[in-house]
């Protein structure tokens, strides 16, 4: 290639632009019965403010839009907690079949303007950039992967919409395990950033009061 050629890259610029990552929809699931906890986990209060609102806040940096998915027969369950106008709801198509039902209902609500969603639950209070980058980066490969998980993790995953075929499928099965979603997409995984050792710490799901206690204890957010 010479400096003349059309192809050429312009003088002082090393290389071309990274590709714009596409945007992402966040959606968090907020079903489920909290049986170990106890208590709603969705409304534990963490520094004062609730679990729910946290996620939802966070996911909102970094997202386009966020959808909440609540049970069919609750679906006013969090309408009075201040999530802000970007923030839509949507229920279960499934009743009481868990986090796939959630997944499923949340790529059935996103928006045209994304294809993929970062998939949250409500009880992880970890949310990391750094993580999601990185998935971002794995939807250039060729051909786009259908999801992205970090090592075997179903959530703080990107799906794309028409992951909601499989989960579809998956359900009228009643094959409820979240790990078959992932096992019938074409799945990149990735690795955490920090390494393996980081990702119990990413991954943290607050199930038990004394996993709430220890969070609490180690980050000092009562
Ligand atoms: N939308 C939706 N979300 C769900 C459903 N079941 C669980 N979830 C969510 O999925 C995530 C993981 O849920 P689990 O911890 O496995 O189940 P759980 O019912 O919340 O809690 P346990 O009763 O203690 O098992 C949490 O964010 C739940 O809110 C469901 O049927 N629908």
């Amino acid at each position: 290639m010479t400096a003349s050629s059309p192809d050429s890259i312009p003088a002082g610029v090393q290389s071309l632009p990274e590709q714009t990552p596409p945007p992402i929809h966040g959606i968090v699931l907020a079903g489920g019965r909290s049986s170990r906890m106890g208590t709603d986990k969705a409304l534990l209060p963490i520094g004062g403010v609730p679990l729910l609102q946290r996620v939802v806040s966070g996911m909102a940096l970094l997202c386009r839009g966020v959808t909440v998915i609540v049970p069919a027969s609750e679906p006013d369950r969090y309408a009075a907690l201040p999530l802000g106008p970007e923030v839509a709801f949507a229920a279960d198509r499934y009743p009481d079949k868990g986090p796939l039902a959630g997944i499923h209902a949340g790529l059935l609500a996103m928006p045209a303007e994304c294809d993929y969603a970062l998939v949250m639950a409500c009880d992880m209070p970890v949310l990391s950039e750094p993580l999601l980058r990185r998935m971002t980066a794995a939807l250039a490969d060729s051909p786009p992967p259908e999801a992205v998980l970090c090592r075997g993790q179903p959530m703080h995953a990107l799906y794309h919409r028409r992951a909601a075929g499989a989960a579809e499928r998956l359900l009228a099965a009643d094959r409820l395990r979240l790990s078959g979603l992932a096992e019938a997409l074409r799945t990149r995984y990735v690795e955490p950033p920090g390494g393996a050792e980081a990702e119990a710490e990413l991954f943290l799901n607050l199930n038990t009061p004394e996993e709430l206690q220890a969070y609490l204890r180690k980050f000092h957010t009562y």
